[in-house]
This record gives C-alpha cells, structure tokens and sequence, in this order.
C-alpha cells in the first residue's frame, strides 16, 4: 500500500507494515473522521443493527399490543355526523365530520334552518315529518354518496316541543322518524327524540369549553353558559355547592371529572315571556298592568309609543292567536324591566331549595365567567355593544330605545320587519331583569360575555352533542391509549420498557464482543509501529 508523504521521516527501505495504515503524524491515533476503506469489521456494526432491531420491536410491539387491539376502522379515519335541533322557533340541521385518527373535528361543513319549529305542527302533526325533507337534501349535498349508509342522523328537538303535550309531541316525533327511517342515512327510531332540558345546557357547556380550550382542563378554569332560547333558557355552569341530584350532572373528559349545575328553565325563553307578558297585560291579568285612561285597555309598557297592537301570532308562536287590540303602547323601559321582574320571579315564594334565583327552581351562586349566548347575543349586537360589555351599557341602551318613537325606530331600522324591531325593547328590559335583578350579576361586572360563537366555533349546544357523541365513540373505538400506558396497571407499558433494556444490553454486550479495539502508534525513537488494545 501506498505510504503517504505524511510518513517522510520515516526510513523508506522499511517493510511495508501489513497493517491499513493512514496518513500519520506524531503519535496519533488511528481514529480519524475519514476512515481508509477497510475490510468490514462485522463488530463495528452492532450497535447501529441493534438499535434497529430495538426501534423495529418497539414498532412491532405497538402494533401487536396497542394497534392490532383496536377495532377496525371504517374505510376512511372521517365519519359525518347530522344533528337536527328541533327548536321552538325553527328546525336546523347541522353536518359535522371528525377525524377518528386526529381527534379533528370538522363544524363549519354547514347548517341550514327552517321557520317554523315543529312545535307549530301541534294542530297537523302528522306533517311534520315533512318540514325536514329540505333540510335532509341540504344535508346530502354535503355528506358524500358514499358515507350516508354509514352517517348517523339524529334529532333532538328542545323546549319548543317539551311545552307541547306528550301524545302530541309523540305524533310528531313519529312522522320525524318516518322520514328519517328513508332518509338514506343512518337512523334508529329512539334517535328522535325530545331532550331534557339539562342535557342542552351540558351540550352548550362543551361546546363552549371545548371552542375556549377548557375541556379537559381545570374545572374552575372552565366558563359557564347561559342560554336564551325562544321558549327556554339554559344555565349550567361548575359548582362546588352541594347540588340536589336533580340539577347535578357530572362529565369526565379524559382524568378531569367536571360537577356540573345544569337547568333549563322552560317558558324563560324570550319569545313565550314577551308573548306571556303581553297575553297578561292584555287581560288586565296582570297586577302591575296600569289601565290606559280608555277603559278596558291597558298600556303595554314594552312597545315603543306609537306602535299599534293587533291580533298577534308570531310565526311558530307556541300561544294561540291573542287579542291584544285591548293594549296601547307606552314604552317605558322600567316599567317594562319591573313587569318582565314578575314574570321570572313568578313563584319564588314556593322556593324549598337554599336559593332560587329563577322562579321556584334551586339555583346555586353563580362563580366564575360565563358567555351568555343566543338572544343575549341578537339583543346586544343589536345595539352596538361588545362582547365584554357591562349590563349598563345595555339598560342604557334599552331605555332610550323603549322611549323612542315607533315610527322614528322604523325609519331608523328599515330592514327589520316590525314583528324583529319590536322585540328589543323587551329583550333588553328582560335581560337586565334576569341577569341582573335575578341572578345578580352585577351592572358592571365583566364576568358576562355575549357571544354566538368563540372564533370560528359556533356555539350551538348541537355540536356539544356531536363532540361527546363522538369522543365516546373515539373512547370506545380509540382508547387513549396514552393514558392507558401510563395508567400504573398496564402491561404495555412495562413490556415495552423491559423489552427495549434487554435490546439495549444485547446490542450494548455485542458491541463489547466484537474484536478487541487495537490501537497502532507509530514510535519515532524505536522506528516501528506499536500495536496495543484499547481500553474502554
Ligand atoms: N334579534 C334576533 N333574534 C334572533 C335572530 N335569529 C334568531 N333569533 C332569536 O334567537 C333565539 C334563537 O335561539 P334558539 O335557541 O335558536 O331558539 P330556539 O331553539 O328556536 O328556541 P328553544 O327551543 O327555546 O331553544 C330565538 O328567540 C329567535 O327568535 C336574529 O337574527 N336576531
Ligand atoms: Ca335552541
């Protein structure tokens, strides 16, 4: 082999050293970053083939242990999911899909809703089956072909419905289901139903938790909702009072177990007060019902001066047609926050809990943040407010718009028909009684957030639904197979550590197997090269 320059000290009628030498200089060692091709040396191969072998059995034993055990997906990690809300003042679909791998939800694949709600079928049930037929289309044009056999469709209809009678309701629950039972998805009679109300306001709560990355966090780090519908209103929040089993609910989401109050207060929504409050004062009903000085009409303190009352029935209005020709207009916003008072304090005397904020019905103190959602929404961005606005700045709001003229709102809110512009005088008088006078939340407190989403996630307790359906699916199909590792009595776990130390040992004794490490130094006083053993 040819010797290198480096070597020119030394004699150079030496034999040639056998041995694959490099270029040297004084004492040096072999050990050099750009090795001469040498014959290989299976040794120096051990480690990498080890690890290999280490990596290539924690693979394996991932799958064989953890993998392999759960059930088989469907074809495709994405399932859809189509949720029908069955409000009081309309039916809306929604169409959802989730990654079963990436835990990803997909809300914004679209909804679409219908006026009336299925409530208004109370005098024809067996016809609204057919009101969600546009709705079903909506739905399929956004699901693939190819997933609907396998799309759970379900319908869950609200307080609309739970004030209708049981024989009715379930009249139109059966037309539901025989159009849901062809609707090409998949179906099960007892996926129609009518949901109480503490399961909503649950719903709501995750949704708005899991939209705020809460879910699975710190109980007292989550935010509580409250939910004005049109014929109910939601309440659920974490307590840490004792609650009666009644209003208790508990949810656990990975290791967090969350000790939820959850009620619906059922004729709270704001459509059935305002048209509750007005059946009242129309038939002097009503104790604080001042007389107009025509005799036999009253004034109606929540309509705008000006405005002309006539034979009322809103669209999927749950009263019958009401006469209220006998009212006359005299907005007064105190007057009307004092009326919509006596409504929500309606039977507070009855109260056989430690407190009643609503009516007779146990509320416990309310704590931490909550977002107030639905009309509390409609009714703040109506008139300008943020998100994080105090109650003040909406009673102020409220009480120069219940003052004002009818005709000068009209002209100044030309694109809302009279039955939507009338409402906020009410709404805003009705908010402040209720979370105000009612719940105490007080007029500056910045705890209240009116909001209808939370980024780009609609606060529909629709998708909570979807979510805990899903994560129980996901728990059933997916276990989280992290905590179950590092649950303390899981086999893996260990199998995995011990098996990857004994492939550490063998590949770390193979590497002390193989040949001994040699070392050749060449010696410049005795000119010749001297081998020895390296020690480690
Ligand atoms: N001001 C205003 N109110 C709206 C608007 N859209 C819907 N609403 C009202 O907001 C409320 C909607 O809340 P929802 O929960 O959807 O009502 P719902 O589901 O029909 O009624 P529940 O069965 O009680 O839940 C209803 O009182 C509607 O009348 C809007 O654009 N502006
Ligand atoms: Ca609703």
């Amino acid at each position: 082999m040819r010797r290198s320059h480096a070597r020119t000290r030394i004699n150079s009628n030496m034999d040639p050293i056998k041995l694959h030498t490099r270029p040297l200089t004084r004492s040096t060692n072999l050990f050099s970053r750009n090795p001469k091709p040498t014959k290989s040396n299976p040794s120096s191969f051990a480690i990498p083939i080890a690890l290999t072998a280490t990596l290539i059995t924690l693979i394996s034993c991932y799958y064989v242990f953890i993998h392999a055990a759960k059930p088989s997906f469907p074809p495709s990690s994405v399932k859809y999911g189509v949720l029908l809300d069955g409000g009081s003042t309309g039916t809306r679909i929604h169409v959802f899909s989730y990654d079963t791998e990436t835990n990803h939800f997909d809300f914004d694949l679209g909804s679409m809703r219908l006026n009336p709600g299925l409530s208004s079928y109370a005098v024809n049930p067996t016809n609204a089956g057919d009101s969600l037929k546009d709705l079903l289309d909506f739905a399929k044009r956004k699901v693939p072909p190819a997933f609907w056999a396998d799309t759970e469709i379900r319908l869950m209809a609200t307080a609309g419905l739970r004030l209708v009678d049981v024989v009715v309701q379930d009249k139109i629950l059966d037309s539901c289901r025989r159009v849901l039972r062809v609707s090409g998805f998949r179906f099960a009679d007892d996926w129609a139903t009518v949901i109480t109300g503490s399961d909503e306001g649950v719903y709501a709560w995750i949704v708005a938790n899991y939209a705020l990355g809460t879910l699975g966090g710190d109980p007292s780090e989550t935010t509580g909702i409250i939910e004005l519908g049109g014929a109910s209103v939601q309440v659920t929040f974490v307590s840490d009072e004792p609650l009666p089993q009644e209003f208790s609910r508990t949810l656990k989401f990975g290791n967090v177990t969350y000790n939820l109050y959850s009620h619906s207060f059922l004729h709270f929504g704001q459509n059935v007060a305002f048209e509750t409050l007005r059946e009242l004062l129309s038939s002097g009903d009503f104790n604080t019902a001042a007389e107009s000085l025509q005799k036999g009409t009253y004034i109606d303190p929540c309509s705008p001066k000006g405005y002309l009352h006539h034979v009322e029935s809103s669209p999927g209005s749950l009263a019958a047609k009401i006469d209220l020709s006998t009212l006359q207009a005299g907005g007064n916003f105190s007057e009307c926050r004092s009326a919509a008072l006596t409504l929500l304090q309606n039977g507070k005397e009855k109260c056989s809990y430690k407190s009643c904020y609503l009516g007779s019905t146990f509320m416990p103190k309310l704590r931490g943040k909550f977002l107030a959602t639905e009309n509390f929404f409609h009714t703040s961005k109506f008139f300008g407010l943020h998100q994080r606005a105090f109650l003040s700045h909406l009673l102020m709001a409220g009480e120069q718009f219940c003052g004002e003229d009818w005709s000068k709102l009209k002209k100044k809110h030309q694109s809302l028909d009279d039955e939507d512009l009338l409402r906020y005088c009410f709404s805003s008088a009705y908010i402040v009684a209720l979370l105000h006078d009612s719940l105490g939340i007080s007029l500056d407190d910045e705890r209240i957030g009116f909001a209808n989403q939370v980024e780009n996630i609609p606060l529909d307790w629709a998708l909570g639904a979807f979510i805990l359906q899903s994560t129980a699916v996901l728990d059933e199909l997916h276990p989280s197979w992290i905590s179950t590792i590092i649950s303390d009595d899981s086999p893996t776990l260990l199998s995995l550590i011990a098996l990857s130390i004994m492939l550490m040992v063998i590949a770390w004794s193979i590497s002390k197997w193989r040949k001994p490490q040699l070392k050749t130094i060449y010696d410049l006083e005795k000119g010749r090269y001297i081998i020895s053993r390296v020690n480690r």
